[in-house]
């Protein structure tokens, strides 16, 4: 069978003499073109300017939902963030041999503070996979005893559940035993001890709103908030 009638087997690269290389009738002649940037009207340095920044908006939302997903660190946004940085000192370069902007189209450095967290490297046996493993395996996280999860329960019950084994918090509206997730959470110890017997949920936001915990605490549920 001839080459050039069977798809499956099309020339990647085409021999000197091979007469694809003359343009067929669709294709314009390019052969006047040039880059060459024009400097009278700006055009081309314009079209690199703007195409930077859509890149980059881009970027950041795709790179927080799908690489970063769940288990952000702090060097991951710092890597995160320094790409930004270039891009932006990229674009100034680009920018400034159109014209002497110098200084007044400048990035200004974030002045939000950002939060620290600090993972807390977990014991062996406590990963979040081993307490993916517990909530399988263990049939009672939520110290229910037979009692249904579907109870409304008052803030006032939920104080009083702060310490040893049944340690309460509110998220979301739920109520959670979150005594047998603490050795569990990456966050340390310490740091879910503050949402001990309250409400947790602007903490829980503001540190990782991103985490999925109906899922992680699901079987530690206890019951309804009852805000009426
Ligand atoms: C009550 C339910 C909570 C659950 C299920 C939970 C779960 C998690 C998970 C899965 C991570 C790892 C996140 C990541 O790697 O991106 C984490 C980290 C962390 N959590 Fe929580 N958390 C809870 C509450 C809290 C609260 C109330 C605080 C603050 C008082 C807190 C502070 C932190 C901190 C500081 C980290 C470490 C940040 C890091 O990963 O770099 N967490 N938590």
């Amino acid at each position: 069978m001839d080459d050039t009638e069977d798809f499956t087997f099309c020339q990647a690269i085409p021999q000197a003499d091979d007469d694809m290389l003359h343009l067929p009738e669709s294709v314009p002649n390019i052969s006047n073109m040039s880059l060459e940037d024009d400097r009278s009207t700006g055009s081309s340095e314009q079209k690199v300017d703007t195409s930077i920044p859509d890149y980059t908006s881009r970027g950041s939302d795709s790179m927080k939902d799908s690489q970063f997903g769940g288990f952000t660190s702090d060097n991951k946004r710092e890597t995160h963030q320094s790409n930004l940085t270039s891009t932006v000192s990229l674009t100034k370069q680009v920018g400034e041999t159109e014209n002497s902007l110098s200084g007044t189209n400048e990035q200004k450095p974030a002045t939000k503070k950002p939060i620290v967290r600090a993972k807390v490297p977990f014991e062996k046996g406590y990963s979040q996979m081993d307490w993916l493993k517990l909530t399988r395996t263990e049939p009672d996280l939520a110290g229910l005893k037979g009692q249904t999860n579907r109870r409304l329960i008052s803030m006032d019950e939920v104080r009083q559940h702060k310490t040893a084994g049944t340690i309460w918090t509110v998220l979301k509206g739920r109520v959670y035993n979150i005594s047998p997730y603490m050795k569990f959470h990456p966050g340390g110890v310490d740091m879910l001890m503050k949402a001990a017997g309250k409400d947790c949920t602007s903490l829980f936001n503001k540190y990782h709103s991103w985490v999925n915990a109906e899922f992680l605490l699901e079987k530690c549920l206890v019951g309804i908030l009852d805000d009426s």
